[in-house]
């Protein structure tokens, strides 16, 4: 009997350790060599994790000088969210040529009963047929080639009234906010772009309150991806932040799209002057389309294609921080008068149509967003586990690329911090030195991958003629003659801290048809 209970005892002492045994080689051999292999990560706090590290008010230099003392791929952790902080061109081309699909996630959380931030918007979908269906849309009728093509006189309407107001500006002495005018512009030329000549009107309300949705869902946006990094713990209490305002402006959106695809409804475009409302109503009709698309897709494409870090903002920054550069650069800005001269002459106004004969122009908007990008950060999700450059990136993680350090890199840009279009012209008629920056993901101001900006052609179009008009038409005249060049502290997007204010003073060019 006793040696029956000690033969039971020692075999279940056994069994107790072999179960210990293997547990310890699943531990070390599965599930530690893949923590061990996690890329490098700087001291952090107990809870919080890096969270200190990002409190700064400008996230991205302070990611940029983390990224400089520890390396260009970092595993940081905020409270219990972990993120990969990206900072180098290397390690973003092997994202993009490698992992592309795997990152082709944003990873924020959909608010699924918000219009504004559902999982069917740009922003939250995750790739699939549903967001492959919506960019070709996009592409083929509003910001391809061709469709950028067929819109090109709402554009060259706009900058002619956008010229129009700076005159009258400069006849009355008065002072202009750059960035503020040049926003209005580009978020009229989206929202006609969008809506059709129909809401062509000048002092049209529509476009107007959409204008003031787009600012507040921007603020919103900021709050959002703030809330997703401190969503988990705060979840644990039931908090769940800013939901009732992003509701509200969701509630707002809705009652405005209503009303004009209603309006499309009821007075159908013909087919030649069909507008995007039009294209969209026609694929929800059609019941052999690619992707059955329902009412709510057609407002979410809306609201993403004018939401979107899109049109409106960044243009309208990228214009402002253009104008500061080239005030404070004036034998930059006598260059580019000169080529636009040689070029347009003094009897009309620039077009879109030169911008392919104007080289300077373009290596200064090349350049303003190289050292300006207006989004400084942006974020995708593993889908699932990876290895990048040989650490191990778990599922579900994001993924930050600082867009920001990868253009000021020392080791990919000669005087990183130095305003110099020049270095844009060595590719002067090929183009070859460009398209190998934007292969080796040196010069990333629009993302890259699938998921990259589809905006990139009409960004490039609008910002060099807004600065082609102001640089042929004006002088501009500066208290202090210099611009202070700092980012505004807390902002989602790279905005000027001092808003760019300055007086035109109209050059003697007269384009035909002004007086
Ligand atoms: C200076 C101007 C602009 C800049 C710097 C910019 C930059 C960016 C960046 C960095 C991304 C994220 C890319 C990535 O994850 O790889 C993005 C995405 C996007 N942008 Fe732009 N953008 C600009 C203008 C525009 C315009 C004019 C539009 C359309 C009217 C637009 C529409 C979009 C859309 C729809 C996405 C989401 C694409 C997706 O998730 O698949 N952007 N943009």
């Amino acid at each position: 009997m006793t040696t029956t209970m000690e033969v039971d005892f020692q075999n279940s002492l056994i069994f107790v350790l072999l179960c210990l045994l293997s547990l310890l080689c699943y531990s070390l051999y599965v599930r530690r060599p893949q923590r061990f292999d996690l890329p490098p990560s700087p001291p952090s706090l107990p809870l919080i994790g890096h969270f200190h590290l990002i409190l700064s008010l400008l996230i991205h230099k302070s990611f940029q000088k983390l990224s400089s003392k520890h390396g260009p791929l970092l595993y940081l952790r905020i409270f219990n969210v972990p993120i990969v902080l990206v900072s180098s061109s290397s390690v973003a081309s092997e994202i993009f040529k490698t992992h592309d699909l795997n990152v082709s996630f944003r990873g924020l959380p959909p608010l699924d009963e918000s219009l504004l931030f559902g999982s069917s918007t740009f922003l939250m979908a995750p790739h699939g047929d549903y967001l492959k269906f919506m960019k070709k849309l996009l592409v083929t009728n509003l910001l391809g080639s061709q469709a950028l093509e067929r819109s090109r006189c709402i554009r060259a309407d706009e900058l002619e009234r956008f010229y129009a107001n700076l005159l009258g500006k400069a006849i009355n002495k008065e002072m202009v906010d750059i960035g503020k005018e040049a926003m209005k512009v580009s978020n009229k030329i989206i929202f006609k772009m969008l809506m059709g000549s129909r809401y062509c009107l000048e002092d049209d309300g529509e476009a107007e309150r959409a204008r003031g949705l787009v600012i507040e869902s921007f603020s919103l946006l900021k709050k959002l991806a703030l809330a997703t990094l401190l969503r988990r713990p705060l979840e644990k209490f039931g908090i769940s932040l800013f939901r009732k305002d992003i509701l509200s402006v969701s509630r707002r959106f809705d009652e405005l799209l209503e009303r004009i695809l209603e309006e499309h409804e009821e007075k159908p475009s013909e087919h030649q002057d069909a507008d995007m409302m039009d294209v969209l109503l026609e694929a929800f009709r059609d019941g052999n389309a690619e992707y059955k698309i329902t009412r709510n897709h057609i407002k979410t494409f809306f609201i993403a294609s004018e939401l979107f870090i899109a049109g409106t903002d960044s243009m309208g920054q990228t214009t402002q921080w253009a104008m500061a550069e080239l005030v404070n650069n004036p034998n930059i800005l006598e260059r580019l008068r000169k080529e636009i001269e040689s070029v347009v002459g003094k009897t009309s106004l620039i077009q879109e149509t030169d911008l392919p004969s104007l080289p300077y122009l373009q290596a200064v908007v090349k350049e303003v967003l190289r050292l300006h990008p207006p989004a400084p950060l942006f974020a995708r999700t593993s889908r699932e586990q990876c290895r990048i450059r040989g650490f191990y990136i778990p599922e579900n993680t994001t993924l930050l690329v600082n867009v920001y350090a990868v253009m000021r890199d020392p080791g990919s840009w000669e005087d990183p911090d130095e305003f110099n279009p020049e270095r844009f012209l060595a590719s002067l008629g090929t183009g070859e030195e460009d398209e190998r920056r934007e292969q080796a993901h040196k010069y990333i101001p629009f993302g890259g991958g699938r998921r990259g900006c589809p905006g990139a052609n009409l960004a490039y179009i609008f910002i060099g003629t807004a600065v082609g008009m102001m640089v042929q038409c004006f002088d501009w005249k500066i208290k202090g003659g210099q611009v202070k060049l700092e980012e505004a502290a807390g902002e989602l997007n790279l905005t000027m801290a001092h808003p760019l204010k300055c007086t035109p003073v109209a050059r003697p060019i007269k384009p035909l048809g002004f007086k």
